[in-house]
């Protein structure tokens, strides 16, 4: 069956919609813009390229988007084919040194490949390199009691800024490397929010699978304080792997990023959305004013 084609008035809000956004298209122009696409949010290969395509366009118009992923589904899928469940504490994984093989292996083979791939095929140019390049994300380890997981101590953004000068896309895999020559596994939010803050971001777009931070009630939160946030992690209405998120707007914002969003990837054109229209979505984190 053939589909109707799209009537005059579909047409004419689609301009309208076009020429609201020049103003925004002019705000974002030449902003570094850090977008953590998380495992959770990652859905259908059609869900994907229509994430790339927006990542390209968002590159067309300006914009210098650095990508950063999760893929923790996909990291226990693999280990749960080798029969082994990871426990999480606060939303991080305990990491053994069997788990950070796979964890690398899943996050820099598997995961990054297929988002640079979906990028390339939308006509942009995409690289996949890991904190490990570069001395792009250096770590100490978070708690001895979560074995091989890192806190990024160092950033050092050079090969990025090399990269948007070439007008490649990086897609980075929170991976991070030891001082002592050891692999860490990062926290994916916690790795976006180091990065964002090294490259003094002015924008930190965090996709998870959830419209936003939620309060006691289940609504969700439009623009949050950092009190407010403190507050809610302290009676558990933040949890589980919000936590990291929360926790890494704070920093973000601290180390100099001008506001940080946590949004619903799986919402078609999330970006485009936030970025390009007045209505925005999720939830809001910035400084003070
Ligand atoms: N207050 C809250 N508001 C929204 N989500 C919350 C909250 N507290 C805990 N969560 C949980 O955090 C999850 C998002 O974290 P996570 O599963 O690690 O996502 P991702 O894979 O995208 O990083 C949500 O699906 C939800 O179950
Ligand atoms: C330390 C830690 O927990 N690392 C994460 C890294 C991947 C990740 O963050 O993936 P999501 O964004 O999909 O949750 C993990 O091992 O699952």
């Amino acid at each position: 069956m053939t589909e109707s084609p799209p009537s005059t008035e579909d047409w004419a809000a689609t301009a309208r919609t076009l020429s609201q956004a020049l103003p925004l298209f002019r705000r974002y122009a030449g902003a570094t813009v850090v977008i953590k696409l998380g495992g959770h949010a990652m859905g259908s290969a059609g869900a994907m390229a229509s994430f790339a395509r927006d990542i390209v366009l968002m590159s067309h118009v300006g914009i210098n988007p650095v990508i950063v992923h999760g893929g923790g589904p996909m990291i226990n899928e693999v280990l749960k084919a080798q029969g082994v469940v990871s426990e999480f504490i606060n939303g991080k994984r305990v990491t053994d040194e069997a788990t950070i093989g796979v964890v690398e292996m899943v996050l820099s083979g598997l995961v990054g490949k297929r988002i640079v791939q979906a990028i390339n095929a939308e006509g942009g140019r995409a690289i996949g390199i890991s904190g490990k390049d570069a001395q792009l994300m250096v770590c100490e380890q978070t708690d001895p009691s979560l074995g091989f997981v890192g806190t990024p101590v160092e950033c050092d953004p050079t090969f990025l800024h090399h990269l948007k000068d070439s007008k490649t896309i990086p897609v980075i895999a929170p991976i991070g490397t030891g001082r002592n020559g050891e692999t860490f596994n990062v926290n994916g939010d916690t790795a976006a929010g180091a990065i964002a803050a090294s490259l003094n971001a002015d924008r930190l777009l965090l996709l998870t699978d959830v419209a936003g931070v939620k309060d006691a009630t289940g609504e969700v939160i439009s623009e949050i304080t950092p009190d407010a946030i403190r507050d809610l992690t302290a009676d558990g209405t933040i949890s589980g792997g919000m936590i990291p998120k929360t926790e890494t707007a704070l920093a973000a914002i601290e180390g100099g990023v001008r506001a940080v969003v946590i949004l619903d990837g799986r919402a078609p054109h999330a970006c485009l959305l936030e970025l390009y229209t007045t209505q925005g979505a999720g939830t809001l984190i910035r400084t003070a004013r």
